[in-house]
């Protein structure tokens, strides 16, 4: 059995990309081609499925954020109170538990339901305080505290931005810049070495969760990407099915509606195929009607849709082909099948997309289109009125 193929590019399969930053850029072009590229071969619901995945991917990048400041803040809870930690203002250290807390609770509400990233964001920014507050003198307002945080914030965040060397300059500069500050204002020295190591962990965290955000999105988008393409696909053929082809036929109207240019509608049905299973058996039949996708995919250019859409009837959506020229690929078609061993034929209906037609009728005419070839003897292409 042919493995099945569709018309979704595949550019997140094969062999395994080296990089983190090579699979995120076959993940993008993959998005890219879901969401901006051709998004009429996609159903909309596999839309909607998109942007939850995107969601979601946002929100575990979240997550792992919260649970190591979660970590780090707990760790000094406990140094604090077991007096290995000397604190200028314990009480600014406990209201920072109780910002832990609710980062504890913002997770739990991240997993659970929507629009809470704000909340979270808020959150994210108070527990780096945390994390902060025992600078000397315990003053959120100092401005050792407030250089800390414009200092940490990017650690975070630019690696999880920018190319790995670029966040690596710019957190050497951080450092720098930090040390320099320290090194100016004698009564934060005995600190400095506790801000670098925040530092530090900072800038590992955002590597961390690059590369976690990374890995997440490629595994994730190859199981909606295999999901997506096993909806869509007639696993026999590898042409679309009846569901890809309704939504991506419907989807090539509309554009041209919107754009203009015209189409034909080809309505293949192969003749007497019971006959044909019961007697070269049902194996044959299935080999007869991969043959017949192969014929139909080879026959078609790029801009063309094909579909399997019921057990031996096959469409076809030929966009800017005249029905003379669509009469000529069904006529090339019959040849190539009528060649093979067993020979497969064919009705064929044929029907010119009419401005404003819905997808439904030009599917009726070109449906009674094959049954005219049918009734007048089979083997033969028909065409219902233009
Ligand atoms: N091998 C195989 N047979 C299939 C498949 N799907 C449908 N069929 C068979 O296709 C046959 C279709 O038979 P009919 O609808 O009576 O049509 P027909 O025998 O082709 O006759 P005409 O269409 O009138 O020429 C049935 O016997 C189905 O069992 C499939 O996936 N594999």
């Amino acid at each position: 059995m042919d493995t099945p193929r569709s018309n979704l590019p595949v550019a997140t399969a094969g062999s395994a990309p080296a990089s983190w930053q090579q699979r995120a850029a076959a993940l993008r072009e993959w998005v890219a081609y879901v969401l901006d590229g051709d998004l009429a071969r996609v159903h909309p619901a596999d839309r909607g499925r998109m942007m939850e995945w995107q969601e979601v991917r946002t929100r575990s990048a979240m997550l792992h954020l919260f649970q190591m400041l979660a970590v780090l803040a707990t760790v000094k809870v406990a140094l604090v109170m077991a007096g290995a930690w000397p604190v200028a203002a314990p009480p600014l250290l406990y209201a920072g538990a109780l910002f832990v807390l609710l980062g504890a609770l913002a997770v739990f509400q991240l997993g659970r339901s929507r629009g809470t990233d704000a909340l979270t964001a808020t959150l994210f920014v108070l527990a780096l305080l945390v994390v902060l507050v025992d600078v000397p003198g315990g003053d959120l307002a100092h401005p050792g505290v407030t250089l800390a945080c414009l200092v940490l914030l990017p650690a975070v965040g630019v690696p999880l931005l920018v190319r790995r060397h670029t966040a690596l300059l710019l957190g050497a500069f951080c450092i720098a810049v930090v040390g320099i500050y320290l090194l100016l204002i004698p009564q934060l020295r005995v600190q400095w070495l506790n801000v670098l190591l925040y530092l530090a962990v900072a800038l590992v965290a955002g590597f961390k969760l690059r590369r976690a955000r990374s890995n997440m999105s490629v595994g994730h988008l190859r199981t909606v990407e295999s999901a997506l393409l096993r909806a869509n696909t007639d696993a026999l053929t590898g042409l679309l099915n009846r569901r890809g082809w309704l939504s991506a036929a419907r989807a090539r109207l509309d554009a041209m509606r919107r754009d203009g240019g015209t189409a034909c509608l080809l309505f293949i049905d192969l003749d007497h195929f019971k006959r044909f299973n019961d007697t070269h058996g049902h194996e044959a039949g299935d080999l007869a009607l991969q043959r017949t996708g192969r014929a139909i995919r080879a026959r078609l250019d790029g801009r063309s849709i094909a579909a399997r859409i019921g057990g031996e009837e096959f469409v076809c959506l030929l966009p800017d082909v005249s029905l003379h020229d669509a009469r000529r690929l069904a006529e090339r078609l019959q040849r190539d099948l009528g060649g093979d061993t067993p020979p497969i034929t064919f009705s064929a209906g044929l029907a010119w997309h009419r401005p404003g037609e819905t997808l439904s009728q030009l599917m009726a005419r070109g449906d009674r289109a094959m049954y005219k070839a049918k009734r007048a003897g089979r083997d033969r292409v028909m065409q219902d009125a233009a």
